[in-house]
């Protein structure tokens, strides 16, 4: 195979371990040079495993690895760990104990590739919001702060790439809703890619532009986010809460209500106001099990959202023969619905039919 010079992260590897496990990491990726990818899937898939072999901590991996146009693995060489220009962020902070916040961060600015600057200190710790604690020691600093004070220590050195496994892990329910809209501020403000180890849906939805998901080390799906969260017969969609983001700019709002409206596509969608603007741009997550379908507008219904959609496509869920997913689109915006079979069944629906979906709860995203 011939290796040409591309954009993007392009990364070709294999890695076995023997013995008791006997795991083999097989992929074959290019990925997006701007945004978030999300790495995705069940506990010993080789998340962990493929950031490692990035990184080049990896004994005997195989293959290549190049962002850009700088080869940092080939079949000839490898780029020692500390050469390749990478920020790494761990399920646990690893701070040095004995060094301050700031001191933490003083370390990687030595350390850091004098020939670019992605972002400035000030820039940093404004945007992790940790100027109050930079005299503090990692031991008296909360979970949250801590991981906030090792994210900042990772952008500091500069790096092309930004690895983070599981950075919200370790961390509490409350700990974790604290720190995701500064994880949010960063990933949206980044001129880096970041590529991000997570197990948990809510966390990629709400961060992730790209998706790659892994099973026993091989990749099974991948794609933008919100189109791979709009399939039938992916791992997402037979999730217990399948979902999808609808993306658009708030265009009506009643204050009195306590309601925006999101234009997109041609249709306007309701949700409880959360700070947004006229003219923001805005994300909604929109849960399955939310949505049932009609086959005429209910205008003596609570529901207050109900669009127009055709039907795309019906898939029986292989797991419950009680349950179906129906994938509509709203204009060029997938919407699942998980309806009963019966009802499926007395409405007849098929593929091409214009319904109406009403949707009963939508979360903000952004
Ligand atoms: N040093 C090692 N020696 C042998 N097997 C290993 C080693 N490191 C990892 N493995 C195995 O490789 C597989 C993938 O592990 P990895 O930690 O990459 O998975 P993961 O998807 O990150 O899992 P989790 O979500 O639980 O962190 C597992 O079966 C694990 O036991």
């Amino acid at each position: 195979m011939t290796n040409r010079p591309s954009d993007g992260l392009n990364i070709h590897l294999s890695q076995q371990y023997s013995g008791q496990s006997a795991f083999a990491l097989n992929v074959d990726l290019t990925l997006p040079n701007t945004g978030v990818t999300a790495l995705f899937g069940p506990s010993g898939s080789g998340k962990t495993t493929l950031l490692r072999c990035i990184a080049g901590l990896e004994k005997n991996q195989q293959g290549h690895i190049r962002l850009n146009n700088d080869q940092w693995q080939d079949h000839h060489t490898s780029l020692p760990t500390h050469r390749r220009p990478i920020g790494y962020v761990f399920q646990d902070a690893k701070l040095f104990p004995h060094l301050t916040a700031q001191q933490n961060l003083q370390f990687a600015i030595q350390r850091a590739d004098k020939t670019q600057t992605v972002i400035s200190s000030a820039d940093v710790i404004r945007l992790m919001n940790i100027e109050s604690i930079l005299s503090q020691y990692p031991a008296q600093l909360s979970g949250g702060e801590r991981q906030r004070v090792a994210i900042a220590r990772a952008l500091l050195i500069q790096p092309k790439l930004l690895l983070m496994d599981e950075p919200l892990a370790a961390l509490d329910e409350t700990l974790k809703q604290d720190i995701l809209p500064y994880l949010e501020r960063l990933c949206r403000s980044a001129k880096i890619p970041i590529l991000y180890v997570s197990h948990s849906l809510d966390e990629v939805i709400r961060l992730a532009d790209y998706m790659v998901v892994l099973a026993a080390g091989k990749v099974i799906e991948q794609g933008q986010t919100q189109a791979l969260l709009g399939k039938l017969g992916t791992s997402f969609s037979r999730y217990q809460d399948a979902s999808v983001i609808i993306a658009g700019t708030v265009n009506r709002q009643e204050t009195e209500w306590g309601l925006s409206w999101l234009g997109f596509d041609g249709q306007a969608i309701a949700f409880k106001q959360a700070g947004e603007k006229i003219g923001d741009a805005v994300r909604l997550r929109i849960q399955s099990r939310d949505v049932s379908l009609s086959l005429s507008k209910q205008e003596d219904s609570s529901i207050l959202n109900r669009l127009t959609v055709v039907i795309d496509e019906i898939e029986n869920d292989p797991k419950d023969p009680s349950m179906t997913m129906v994938r509509l689109l709203a204009g060029q915006t997938p919407i699942l619905a998980k309806i009963t079979r019966l009802s499926a069944h007395h409405l007849n629906l098929k593929k091409g039919q214009i319904v109406i979906a009403q949707i009963k709860s939508v979360a903000v995203l952004s």
